[in-house]
């Protein structure tokens, strides 16, 4: 697609986005809008974080891939490791969910089953939700999660000289989807990553606490959600691939599938694994490893001080 197609495939979904969100005036009850993993609204009680982020049967999971229980899984999982990422803890999710008429009702019962086995792993409930007719299955999830009193950890706080550091594993996710993509259901291990993500909710408060400077998790892809740290930070970050975890278990898919483990590791999504940046020196909190570090403006994001020739990521309608 072209850039000037008229069309969201030409213009891209982080253009999009910024088209819809950019020139609106929030209230002065909008602590933080638009543009990170999760908001951040004042009420009168107190501040409160919000994200949502929605599952659209056929592109981000087919039944026949995954189990119901599984889906619902991870739809609850994908919406609070963005609550985690601002180094809040999750608080309660609402679920809106849409499916043809001819949808099995057991298939909602074990989605409901998995979103509930997954809020339960992080200490909280389903607390409302909203059911509608569409020509697909869809699942809307909103979380909710509490600050405990700490700043939010923003996209938008890397400065030249932090260190780079990730907690969680990496490429497995994208490794699983080139396995079922083939039309295979084996090593069950990266499988089951694709299937639905494994995250240590607690991994974004010991960064908040530990002095992370700026946080994401990697829905899309390591270099493009460090690419969204840069540009909110105004930075730029390079890479170390030594320092990076690429798995023998992602290398032997790898070998048998004639695919790039290393770039799954780079440019793989779904694994929401945390991403974030740490003063120079700073002792990393418990499961983050150094992977890199902050450079200055205007260098992007860089793989061993190149240019990485890929795509960094996932992005819809590309
Ligand atoms: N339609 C929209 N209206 C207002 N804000 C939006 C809209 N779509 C996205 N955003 C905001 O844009 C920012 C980036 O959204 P994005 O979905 O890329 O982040 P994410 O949820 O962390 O990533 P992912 O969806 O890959 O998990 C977020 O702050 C999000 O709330
Ligand atoms: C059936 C099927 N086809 C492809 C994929 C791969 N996929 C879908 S969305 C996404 C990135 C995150 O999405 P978002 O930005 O919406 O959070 C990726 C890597 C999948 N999971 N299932
Ligand atoms: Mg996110
Ligand atoms: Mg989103
Ligand atoms: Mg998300």
């Amino acid at each position: 697609m072209s850039p000037n197609d008229g069309t969201v495939a030409g213009t891209g979904e982080f253009r999009l986005i910024e088209a819809v969100t950019a020139g609106r005036k929030q209230p002065e009850t909008t602590l933080l809008g638009p543009g990170d993993d999760a908001a951040v609204v004042a009420t009168p009680d107190g501040r409160t974080v919000a994200t949502t982020d929605v599952l659209v049967q056929g592109v981000h999971f087919r039944l026949d891939w995954s189990s119901a229980e599984q889906v619902g899984r991870k739809a609850v999982a994908v919406n609070l490791t963005d609550i985690a990422a601002m180094g809040a803890r999750p608080t309660s999710v609402l679920v809106g969910f849409a499916c043809p008429p001819d949808t099995e009702t057991s298939v909602v019962t074990e989605l409901t089953q998995g979103m509930w086995i997954e809020a339960e792993r992080a200490g909280i409930g389903i607390v409302g939700g909203d059911m509608v007719r569409a020509d697909q299955i869809v699942i809307s999830v909103t979380a909710l999660g509490d600050l405990g009193g700490r700043e939010p950890v923003k996209r938008s706080g890397a400065r030249p000289g932090d260190v780079v550091a990730v907690c969680g594993r990496l490429g497995w996710a994208a490794a699983g989807l080139a396995v079922l993509g083939r039309g295979f259901r084996s090593p069950v291990s990266v499988v089951n990553a694709q299937r639905c993500p494994e995250p240590d909710y607690e991994a974004g408060l010991r960064a908040a606490d530990g002095g992370a400077t700026a946080m994401i998790d990697v829905s899309d892809g390591l270099l493009s959600d460090l690419g969204h740290i840069a540009t909110a930070s105004d930075v730029g970050i390079d890479i170390r691939t030594a320092d990076l975890d690429v798995s023998s278990r992602l290398t032997e898919v790898g070998t048998a599938l004639g695919a790039d483990p290393l770039k799954w590791v780079l440019t793989g999504g779904e694994d929401h694994a945390f991403a974030a940046t740490f003063p120079a020196f700073a002792d990393l909190p418990e499961g983050w490893t150094e992977i890199g570090v902050v450079t200055m403006p205007d260098s992007g994001v860089t793989v061993d001080g190149k240019k990485y020739g890929h795509h960094g990521g996932w992005e819809h309608w590309r």
